[in-house]
């Protein structure tokens, strides 16, 4: 049988008013996909809220996804946009979230899927595609529940379009007394030889070296990374200044924050990806880094009624 492509969904039109952006959209029992008319897409699992792909115009692929990762809610997807949340890494000093599992709950837990919306200003050639994905304590599962028992409501926002994607996260406090968290968008961003890869935007910038006893540094020009690198950075410069991948000299990715004041750099290197049961192929780390935006040294109080909302947006 010949493989035919799919032709787009045409959305509805209404005589009258102008047509509407054409989004190609799928929603399934376990995950959502969109493609903009200019041949962007992404690809979100429910299983949690995980951006698995996401494609430019030219069909390549900007994340890295373990060829081992599991897709099925096993366990957390190695690759793509994990969400950490409430706690990254694990805080057995933290009484609150003492008992959670590393990087909490919210990558394991099966997200609703809220809605699509698209839009376009002047045509199909900038219309962009918002995913919506709810995970409150009316939906959290039963065990996680019990090691966590607040009330809350967050509500996760992918969002495509020719430029960019940008996730964020709004988490609001439901209940009566404050919630302690921690948050961070996990992105494995795909590269083609972390050899040639610099990373500028947190020059002078004060680290935590978690591969070195969790030492304080501060950071003196662009990062290579050479070896195993976990290092928690509090940017010297604001969240709009962007941190920028360049690879060979050219800008390859560059992420902006809003109201997330930390950034993470990883890259487990060879031992470690050795040592990962779901990281294949086991060279792959020459083909990964993740740049994590989220708020992770410390903990954001947000009390009763309140909502944080932190945002990450990545050009490629
Ligand atoms: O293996 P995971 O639980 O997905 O964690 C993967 C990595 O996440 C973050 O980048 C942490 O800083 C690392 O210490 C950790 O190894």
């Amino acid at each position: 049988m010949v493989d035919r492509p799919k032709k787009p969904l045409a959305l509805a039109t209404t005589p009258g008013l102008p047509p509407q952006p054409q989004v190609n959209f799928t929603h399934d029992n376990s995950r959502v996909t969109a493609s903009l008319p200019t041949g962007e897409s992404i690809e979100v699992l429910l299983y949690g809220a995980t951006v698995i792909s996401w494609k430019n115009r030219f069909g390549i692929e900007r994340l890295w996804l373990s060829d081992a990762a599991k897709l099925d809610g096993s366990k957390a997807v190695r690759g793509g946009i994990p969400l950490v949340f409430p706690v990254f890494g694990t805080a057995p000093d933290h009484a609150a979230t003492s008992k959670l599992p590393q990087h909490g709950f919210a990558r394991n837990s099966r997200w609703e899927f809220l809605g699509k919306s698209s839009s376009e200003s002047t045509g199909p050639s900038d219309t962009s595609v918002k995913l919506d994905f709810g995970l409150s304590s009316a939906t959290l599962d039963e065990q996680a529940k019990s090691l966590w028992p607040y009330t809350f409501s967050i509500i996760y926002s992918v969002t495509l379009t020719p430029e960019n994607l940008s996730t964020s996260i709004v988490v609001t406090n439901d209940g009566e007394q404050p919630i302690e968290f921690q948050v961070l968008l996990h992105t494995y961003l795909r590269i083609d030889d972390i050899s040639k890869i610099q990373v500028t935007g947190l020059e002078e910038s004060e680290y935590i070296d978690k591969v070195d006893a969790a030492s304080t540094k501060t950071q003196s020009g662009a990062i290579t990374i050479t070896g195993e690198t976990d290092r928690v950075y509090t940017p010297a410069k604001g969240p709009s200044h962007p941190v920028v991948v360049s690879e060979d000299g050219e800008a390859v990715y560059s992420v902006v924050r809003d109201n997330l004041k930390d950034v993470v750099v990883w890259n487990p290197w060879q031992q470690k990806a050795e040592s990962m049961g779901d990281f294949e192929p086991k060279d792959g780390y020459k083909k990964m880094i993740c740049i994590e935006a989220g708020s992770v040294r410390g903990w954001t109080t947000l009390d009763p009624s309140d909502a944080f909302e932190g945002a990450q947006t990545i050009s490629d």
